[in-house]
C-alpha cells in the first residue's frame, strides 16, 4: 500500500492551487514523487497546476522526466509520494462526461491488418458502443484530421504523417477533454510537423482541450503553447516556466513574428541553463 507522507483533504490541497480564472483546474500535481522500483529518482516532488483549456508544454534534456510526469497525468503510473487531482477529484471520475482523456503516444500503434476507420473505431468497440452512434463519430474524427478520402485505407498505404493522423483521430473520437501527448511529432520532417502543429493548435482551439504535450523542439513548444514547463534532470522536476501570451489559434504570421523569435531564443538559452543543471546535478 502507498504510504502518503501528509495526507491533507482533498478540498484544502485543492483550494491552494488556485488557476487565474474561476473554472477549476484540469490536473493538479500536488508534491507528487516518483522513485521507481530499482530506486530511480524519476521525479522530485512536483507542484503544478493545469489550467482547464490551456496547451502545456513539457521540455527540458533527456531524463529530465518529461515522459514520467506525463504518465502521471494520465494516471498510467502513481506517484510514490503526493497526489494528482482531476477536475478536483481522485481518478475514479476521470470517464465521465467533460472529463474525458485521451493519450496520443510517440509511436501510432496501429492495428496493420485493419483500416483506417476500423482503427480509430477500436476505442469506442472497447466501450461496446453500437456501431449505429460510433460510425459518425468515427466520421467526424477522421475528418478532423484531413483523412476522409482515405478512411478504408490500410496503415501500410499511409505515409508516416497520416498515420500520426490516424492516432490523433482515435484519441479525438473518444470527445476527450484533456489530451496528452507524448513527442507525436518527434519523428516526422520539419514540414508534416509544422503541418500537424497548425491543425493541431487549431483542433485544441475549436474542441476547448486541455492539452499537455512533451516535445523536444523549441519551435513547436513556442508555437503550440499557452504555457511552457522546462524540466531539469537529476533529479526531473521544474526548473523555470515560460507563459506565451499569443492570442490562440495560430498560424504562420506568428511563427514569423519578432515575438515568436523572442521566446525562442530565450527558450533556448533556459534550455542550456536546465541541461547545465542537469549535468551537475543541482536543484535550483
Ligand atoms: N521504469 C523505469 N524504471 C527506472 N527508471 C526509470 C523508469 N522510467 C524512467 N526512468 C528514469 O527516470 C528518469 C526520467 O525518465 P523519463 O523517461 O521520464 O525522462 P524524459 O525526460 O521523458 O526523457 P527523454 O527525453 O529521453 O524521453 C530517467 O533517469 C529514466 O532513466
Amino acid at each position: 500500500m502507498r504510504v502518503l507522507s501528509s495526507v491533507k483533504p482533498l478540498d484544502e490541497m485543492a483550494k491552494q492551487m488556485t488557476t487565474a480564472d474561476e473554472r477549476p483546474p484540469a490536473v493538479e500535481v500536488l508534491s507528487a514523487e516518483k522513485v521507481f522500483a530499482n530506486g530511480a529518482r524519476g521525479l522530485a516532488p512536483i507542484d503544478l497546476s493545469i489550467a482547464d483549456g490551456e496547451f502545456l508544454t513539457l521540455i527540458g534534456p533527456s531524463g529530465c522526466g518529461k515522459s514520467t510526469l506525463l504518465k502521471l497525468v494520465a494516471n498510467l503510473i502513481e506517484p510514490s509520494d503526493g497526489r494528482l487531482l482531476w477536475w478536483r477529484g481522485d481518478f475514479a471520475q476521470v470517464g465521465q462526461e467533460g472529463r474525458r482523456l485521451a493519450f496520443v503516444f510517440q509511436e501510432p500503434t496501429l492495428m496493420p491488418w485493419a483500416r483506417v476507420e476500423a482503427n480509430v473505431r477500436l476505442p469506442l468497440e472497447f466501450g461496446n458502443m453500437p456501431r449505429a452512434t460510433a460510425d459518425p463519430k468515427v466520421a467526424d474524427a477522421i475528418a478532423h484530421v484531413g483523412l476522409s478520402k482515405f478512411n478504408r485505407h490500410f496503415p501500410r498505404q499511409l505515409s508516416g504523417g497520416m498515420k500520426m493522423r490516424v492516432s490523433i483521430a482515435r484519441a479525438l473520437v473518444t470527445d476527450p477533454n484533456l489530451l496528452l501527448m507524448d513527442e507525436p511529432f518527434g519523428a516526422l520532417d520539419e514540414f508534416t510537423r509544422n503541418k500537424l502543429d497548425d491543425d493541431l493548435v487549431n483542433l485544441s482551439w475549436e474542441r476547448k482541450l486541455t492539452t499537455v504535450f512533451v516535445t523536444h523542439s523549441i519551435y513547436e513548444a513556442v508555437f503550440l503553447s499557452t504555457r511552457i514547463i522546462v524540466m531539469a534532470a537529476n533529479p526531473g522536476r521544474i526548473f523555470r516556466i515560460m507563459t506565451i501570451d499569443q492570442p490562440q489559434p495560430r498560424d504562420q504570421g506568428f511563427r514569423d513574428s519578432s515575438k515568436f523569435a523572442a521566446c525562442c531564443r530565450e527558450l533556448s538559452t533556459w534550455l542550456a541553463e536546465a541541461s547545465l543543471q542537469s549535468a551537475g546535478g543541482g536543484e535550483s
